[in-house]
């Protein structure tokens, strides 16, 4: 591992095991329905690309982008739309697909952006969660797991950009946000 992380809170065969389960649920959930599942640029890309690929539910897919962190390790609360949906969603089943719900800022403001869209349904399947630093409720129909308050970086999940690229998760050591 390089020395910019500290550990590794969540292997590659963990997350895979996650998502098999994640995805059955999901397929007996909308058994018999068809769900347009929105990915949340950028950091849900791999989360949307590993979970898509196991539903049997037929699905088509959109995303947004959305930014609250920039390049720091906190949420400005503030969040723009980067890039939106192409898709009408009147009428649609959705599933948002996010990586991680840390304040659930941005996804609190994106549901409620959704929901006024009146589609069928929203709902959140969110790889990540990190119930300690909530400072919204937002309701996860799917989470994949429950982690400490650290800021993680590794499949999908970024500092400054980088680190997405890493197979599993992983907690960033300080010195690399602090210096
Ligand atoms: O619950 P919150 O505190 O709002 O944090 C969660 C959001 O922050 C991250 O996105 P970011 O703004 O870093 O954009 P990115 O996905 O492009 O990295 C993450 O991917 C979530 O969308
Ligand atoms: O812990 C985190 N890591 C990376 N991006 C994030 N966005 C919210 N929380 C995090
Ligand atoms: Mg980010």
């Amino acid at each position: 591992m390089g020395a910019d992380l500290e550990h590794v809170l969540l292997t590659p065969d963990q997350i895979a095991e996650r998502l098999d389960a994640m995805a059955a649920q999901i397929d007996e959930d909308y058994a018999g329905r068809e769900l347009l599942l929105v990915g949340v640029l950028k950091g849900a890309v791999m989360v949307m690309a590993d979970l898509s690929r196991r539903l049997h539910t037929p699905v088509t897919m959109d995303w947004m982008a959305v930014s609250s962190y920039g390049s720091g390790t906190k949420s400005s609360g503030v969040v723009r739309i980067l890039k939106d949906l192409d898709t009408d969603l009147l009428g649609r089943d959705v599933l948002v697909v996010e990586d991680i719900v840390d304040s659930g800022l941005t996804l609190s403001w994106l549901v409620a952006n959704l929901r006024s869209r009146k589609p069928a349904s929203v709902e959140v399947a969110a790889l990540l969660r990190k119930p300690e630093s909530a400072k919204v409720d937002v309701d996860l129909a799917y989470v994949g797991f429950d982690i400490p308050s650290e800021f993680v970086v590794g499949y999908g999940l970024d500092y400054a950009e980088r680190y997405r690229t890493l197979p599993f998760v992983g907690t960033l050591a300080k010195h690399v946000y602090t210096s």
